[in-house]
């Protein structure tokens, strides 16, 4: 039996996808969620976590303090929990590139929208505003320039004329919740790793849009 795969999750606020993540370590996922790290202390994916008996800890950023040393007492709040990979799941803080270049390659990300469209902040409304007809969540490896990191996999979903920011959030959400602990298993099987700034699943190098199943 290998060692299970030790993930710590940060999250800003409902923590759906921990949920997933937590539902999936409970099926067949060869991992373990061993603590959940907050920048808002009134998360209710803090409520999800303590329902599941895992351990918590809030960062809080201070007034007037610097990227570089939020991201120092985060790290200090993470050595705690001995990670080999960290979950961002509605992390809603841009990180230091210090801080990123620390956990290269096991750092992972899911953004609600078809990448490289959108990075940032209110893609569904961008989405609706643009006419897209189509939109959707991507998981990649986290670097340091916001939202451009290799995509791992990617889930779409169509745009209706009639559709509201909420609406299409909750359509993006329903399928996060399908992929973000399918990519979670393959890291912890092994198969997913990023190399000079690519992501390779199996050793096959993944596209702009991540993993295709043929
Ligand atoms: N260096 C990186 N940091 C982060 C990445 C990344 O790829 N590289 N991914 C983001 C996640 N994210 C979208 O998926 C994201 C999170 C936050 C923001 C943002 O503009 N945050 C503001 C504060 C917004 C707020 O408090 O509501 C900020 O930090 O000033 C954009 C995109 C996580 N970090
Ligand atoms: N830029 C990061 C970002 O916008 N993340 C988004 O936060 C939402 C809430 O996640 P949650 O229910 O898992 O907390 C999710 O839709 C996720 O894509």
């Amino acid at each position: 039996m290998s060692k299970s795969c030790r993930v710590l999750v940060l999250i800003s606020g409902n923590g759906s996808n921990l949920q997933a993540i937590i539902d999936g370590c409970d099926d067949n996922l060869e991992a373990d969620v061993v603590g959940v790290i907050s920048n808002k202390s009134d998360a209710y994916g803090l409520i999800r976590a303590h329902q599941n008996e895992i351990d918590t800890s809030c960062v809080i950023a201070h007034k007037d303090e610097t990227r570089v040393e939020y991201g120092a007492r985060l790290k200090l709040a993470i050595s705690k929990y001995q990670p080999d990979l960290i979950v961002l799941a509605g992390f809603m803080r841009i990180l230091s590139d210090e801080f990123v270049q620390s956990y290269e390659g096991k750092m992972i990300n899911i953004h609600p929208s078809l990448l490289p469209k959108y990075p940032g902040l209110n893609t569904h409304q961008r989405a609706i505003d643009a006419s897209d007809k189509e939109h959707g969540a991507s998981v990649h490896f986290v670097t340091p320039e916001l939202d451009s990191g290799p995509v791992i996999l990617q889930a779409k979903v169509p745009v209706y004329g009639e559709d509201t920011a909420e609406l299409l959030a909750e359509r993006v959400n329903q399928q996060e919740l399908a992929i973000y602990p399918m990519v979670v298993k393959w890291f912890s099987q092994g198969r997913l790793k990023m190399t000079d700034g690519a992501a390779y699943l199996d050793d096959i190098r993944l596209g702009e849009a991540g993993y295709a199943a043929d």
